[in-house]
């Protein structure tokens, strides 16, 4: 069956990268890919290929060097900061958050774009917020300080506070950095979830390929100046995969689709 739904983030003929007065420095060019609702999408590649500024320009804090990003079918440069907050959520792990506040209190800050100028949180902000709380399972750590949480409970929060931003899509770079191989798959599991029950669309940075193959609905596989794009049993087919890392240490096992040392 074709599906026909519209994306809620497209770009067409895109290229990425940085403009320093007149030098330009590309990183992928001819970037064309589809999100849409419920869809869980990873962005993977080698250290240093472009995953972070790639996600930057996609949330539109990053200006593309050529091409569009279209949100709900309107390029990006042209939606005002407060609809945008309305339509994106942007989870940065290594963002500077107040440790200070409480966890219910960093979740409310999900409510900033519908709050009134004192941010004075209304009975619709007090029920996303509990239920983005209890999405993630996090009601018991809801009066812990911020500062008082591991790494993986830290993560789960800062994901609450992008459900309560109530977006229809939430883009995340490296969720699971400094997480164990566990808590690595029960973030990724918990996105794959949240998909499901909220039809928003997600899409994350990961170094977990082999996590990313079994959850995710696409996989968007950055290499050296270009970006494919599809579901993980197309690039499977086409041994995407194979070329990602130098084949001097690892392989990739299309068997188990999993990378193996090489003996
Ligand atoms: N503000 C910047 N100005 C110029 N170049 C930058 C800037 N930020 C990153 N870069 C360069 O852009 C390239 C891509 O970096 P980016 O952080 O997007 O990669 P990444 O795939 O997210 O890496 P990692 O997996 O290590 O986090 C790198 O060569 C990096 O040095």
């Amino acid at each position: 069956m074709k599906d026909t739904a519209t994306p809620i983030l497209k770009t067409e003929a895109l290229s990425i990268g940085y403009q320093k007065k007149a030098q330009q420095q590309l990183i992928a060019a001819g970037i064309d890919i589809e999100i849409k609702a419920g869809e869980l999408v990873a962005v993977i590649g080698v250290n240093g290929i472009g995953k972070s500024t790639f996600l930057r320009t996609l949330s539109g804090i990053q200006q593309p060097l050529a091409g569009k990003v279209l949100c709900n079918n309107i390029e990006i440069g042209k939606i005002d900061a407060l609809e945008l907050a309305s339509l994106i959520s942007l989870v940065l792990t290594e963002q500077p958050v107040s440790r200070n506040l409480s966890v219910f209190e960093l979740v409310a800050l999900g409510r900033q774009p519908y709050t009134n100028w004192i941010g004075k949180l209304g009975k619709n902000d007090l029920r996303q917020i509990i239920s983005s709380l209890k999405l993630v399972n996090i009601e018991s750590l809801q009066d812990r300080k911020c500062y008082e949480l591991s790494d993986g409970q830290m993560q789960k929060v800062l994901i609450a506070r992008a459900i309560a931003q109530d977006t229809p899509l939430i883009i995340l770079d490296e969720p699971t950095t400094h997480l164990d191989l566990y808590h690595k798959a029960y973030v990724l599991k918990l996105l794959k979830d949240l998909t499901r029950k909220t039809k928003k669309a997600i899409v994350f940075a990961s170094h977990e390929i082999n996590l990313a193959i079994q959850l995710c609905d696409k996989i968007i596989l950055m290499q050296p100046g270009k970006v494919k794009f599809g579901p993980p049993e197309e690039l499977l087919k086409s041994s995407s995969f194979s070329e990602i890392f130098p084949s001097d240490i690892i392989s990739f096992d299309p068997e188990t689709a999993s990378f193996r040392i090489k003996s």
